[in-house]
């Protein structure tokens, strides 16, 4: 397995990017930085949580002459009921009580530690799984409620890609009312005040707060679900795709693209890792496809 380079943002041990070099002699330009997800708590699906898809995107051509680097983030989590921590015995910088816009915030703290060091500006893409594909898409709104902001990720990227994305935090918990995680991981990571949740949710703001009005120098959107994802269902990319059909409508040029025959598990998708490769593949062909049209 390939050893990234690991640099620490923060004094929390999860405020650490992980950065891996496309391969030697690679003439790309891009950078291709990951979000994963996990619920906002899940101690076991971490930044390193990339490494298999990353393997299979290195040994691909379409990758030696497009991308510079990768890079995957991790932040500061949320309690999770099975994994109680001791907040008197256990150290500031483990304990897992991050609330928003802790998650947000720090990812923003990554992106901007990766600016200082690469200074990559506007090449790269934006890639998250689940709340990470939330938190893709919120680093590209104008404002989200709560987060700081003057740690809005400056500049923005070129390309958002939402694998098994949540993008209506309200809606996916109402889809599920029945199965009580739901609820559970987004009062734990969010708080109970669901006007907030939909002030955050990327999917649900179409004022001028939101995704469309926020993000000026996208070029590709690009929103990724399975048939075999059981936890996250279609409802969520059907709210995010009419946000980015109106984001689309305002400059020419700007694309949207949907695929939506993945079909592996919620979590096979990066766990296997081939079906992540794929939907970032599509997007750096993309990208270079409709690279004459100015961003
Ligand atoms: N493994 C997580 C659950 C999880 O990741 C999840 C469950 C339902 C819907 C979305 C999820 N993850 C999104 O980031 C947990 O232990 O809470």
């Amino acid at each position: 397995m390939a050893q990234p380079d690991t640099f620490s943002y923060g004094p929390h041990e999860l405020q650490k990017v992980h950065v891996y070099r496309a391969q030697e002699g690679g003439q790309g330009a891009l950078w291709v930085i990951y979000i994963h997800g996990g619920a906002y708590r899940d101690k076991d699906i971490l930044a390193d949580s990339f490494s298999k898809t990353y393997e299979i995107l290195n040994k691909h051509p379409m990758i030696h002459n497009n991308v510079a680097a990768f890079a995957s983030i991790d932040y500061r989590l949320s309690p999770h009921p099975n994994s109680p921590q001791d907040p008197v015995k256990t150290p500031k910088s483990r304990l897992r009580n991050a609330m928003h816009p802790d998650h947000l915030n720090d990812v923003q703290a990554a992106l901007k530690v990766l600016q200082e060091k690469y200074a990559f500006q506007d090449q790269y893409v934006l890639v998250g799984h689940s709340v990470g594909a939330t938190m893709s898409f919120q680093a590209v709104m104008n404002k989200v409620q709560g987060a700081d902001p003057t740690s809005i990720a400056s500049p923005k990227p070129r390309a958002v890609v939402g694998v098994c994305g949540i993008y209506d935090l309200r809606l996916i918990r109402n889809d599920f009312k029945e199965i009580q995680i739901y609820d559970e991981f987004l009062k734990g990571a969010l708080g109970p005040d669901e006007e907030l949740w939909d002030r955050i949710s990327p999917g649900k703001v179409a004022d001028s707060d939101g995704v469309a009005s926020g993000w000026q120098n996208g070029q590709l959107a690009v929103l990724a679900n399975s048939t075999g994802d059981l936890v996250v269902n279609k409802h969520q990319a059907d709210v995010m795709v009419k946000i980015l059909e109106q984001w689309k409508s305002l400059v020419e040029g700007r694309d949207v693209v949907e695929l939506y025959d993945l079909r592996e598990g919620h979590d096979d998708v990066w766990q296997k890792g081939e079906e992540l490769a794929n939907v970032i593949i599509t997007t750096i062909k993309r990208l270079a496809r409709n690279k004459d049209i100015a961003c």
